[in-house]
């Protein structure tokens, strides 16, 4: 029998608590219980998180008004939640990844399965690291991924959307992850590409920011479809530069051009990045993350400063101008109308015919 824990109680670790438990109350093959590990915090009202969680059934911090189901259990032990499982579901802020896997290294089953719902990438000495990469290597497990088109808060509504999961050799286990999370207005279908669903995940995270300063300098449809375009390219020349078995039709599904949509309309990283721009720069991301997210976590900042690591590091900056643009933007280098100036820094067509 299959025994299910989620490590992350965000936004989308709720929505995905949610989906998951009414799955594994219809399916036979799996327990019924879904443990969910809640980073514990006090509320202002003085209570445990975890506590509400359990006696209401509901994460009133991050996704108040909604039922995860009451087979959910929060758990504010790491080791006591994972112990157990043997399909681990991880969904935290990207940045919080390395030291979950050092905690629960060594703690979890040896015949366990890991899926990795987090949209991130780590940058080492020895290079860049996809988090489904650092949870195999950490923990000895193979770990598939999904991302999609997926703002939680639509899902919790129950509104249609799609999904992909991305797996390397073990197809069984990729059905399997499709069978708990699938759901009648969540349409969830797998392909053989773990690094370009993940690399999809991750970069669009740096357009969306793009595409917030865009929205916050009242640029228009036009340049904002611009800017996607334009962060596509680079998403495809990044992903394949890293990764050359990554496939082209990982782009048009759900993980792709798809996300990349529906991040650039309605995501945490476009609003932010929206504030940002129509603040002139003037007030910064961590001060406007904690104002307007209020706990929840921002990826795209931190993904492009990781990801223009990388590009330093090979010599590819001049290959990428929209994720420098991101970059020098965030960081305060340049303001936030270079986000269409960065034609100059554009290689040649010929150059850039050949990387795309
Ligand atoms: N929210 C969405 O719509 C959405 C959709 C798809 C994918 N994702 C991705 O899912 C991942 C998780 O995002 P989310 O929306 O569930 O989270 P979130 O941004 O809503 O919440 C932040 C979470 O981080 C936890 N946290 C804070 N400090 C921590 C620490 N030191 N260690 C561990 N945890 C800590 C908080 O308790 C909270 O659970 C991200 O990679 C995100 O890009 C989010
Ligand atoms: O709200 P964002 O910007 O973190 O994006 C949420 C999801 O990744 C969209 O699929």
């Amino acid at each position: 029998m299959n025994k299910v824990t989620i490590v992350g109680s965000g936004n989308w670790g709720s929505v995905a608590a949610k989906l998951i438990a009414s799955n594994t109350l219809k399916l036979s093959s799996f327990h019924d219980e879904v443990r969910m590990w809640v980073f514990e915090e006090t509320l202002p009202t003085g209570e445990k998180l975890t506590e509400v969680i359990n006696q209401t059934n509901e994460n009133v911090k991050y996704l108040p008004g909604v039922k995860l189901g009451k087979n959910v259990v929060a758990d504010p032990d790491l080791e006591s939640a994972v112990k157990d499982a043997n399909m681990l579901v991880f969904v935290t802020p990207h940045q919080f990844m390395e030291g979950i896997c050092k905690r629960v290294a060594g703690k979890i089953r040896t015949d366990a399965e890991g899926i990795s719902l987090v949209k991130g990438m780590e940058v080492k000495k020895e290079g860049p690291c996809m988090i489904s990469t650092l949870i195999s290597n950490q923990l000895g497990i193979n770990c598939s991924v999904l991302m999609g088109a997926n703002i939680a808060n639509e899902i919790a509504m129950e509104k249609f959307s799609e999904a992909t999961v991305g797996y390397s050799q073990n197809k069984e286990a990729a059905e399997k992850w499709v069978q708990l999370f699938n759901t009648p207005y969540f349409n969830v279908t797998s392909v053989q590409d773990v690094e370009g669903v993940e690399m999809c995940g991750t970069l669009k995270n740096i357009v969306a920011v793009a595409a917030g300063f865009v929205d916050g300098l009242e640029m228009g449809n036009n340049t904002k479809a611009a800017i996607m375009r334009i962060g596509l390219k680079e998403m495809i020349a990044f992903s394949r530069l890293l990764f050359p078995s990554v496939k082209d039709s990982t782009f048009f599904e759900s993980c792709g051009v798809a996300d990349l949509i529906t991040t650039c309309m309605g995501g945490r990283n476009r609003k932010v990045a929206e504030a940002y721009a129509k603040n002139g720069g003037k007030r910064s991301f961590e001060e406007l993350e904690a104002e307007i997210l209020r706990g929840q976590k921002l990826q795209g900042v931190l993904t492009a400063k990781e990801v223009y690591e990388v590009l330093t590091a090979r010599g590819w900056v001049e290959l990428f101008p929209l994720f420098r643009a991101v970059y020098e933007i965030s960081t305060g280098v340049q303001p936030p109308s270079a986000i269409v100036e960065f034609s100059n820094n554009k290689p040649s067509s010929h150059h850039r015919q050949s990387m795309l």
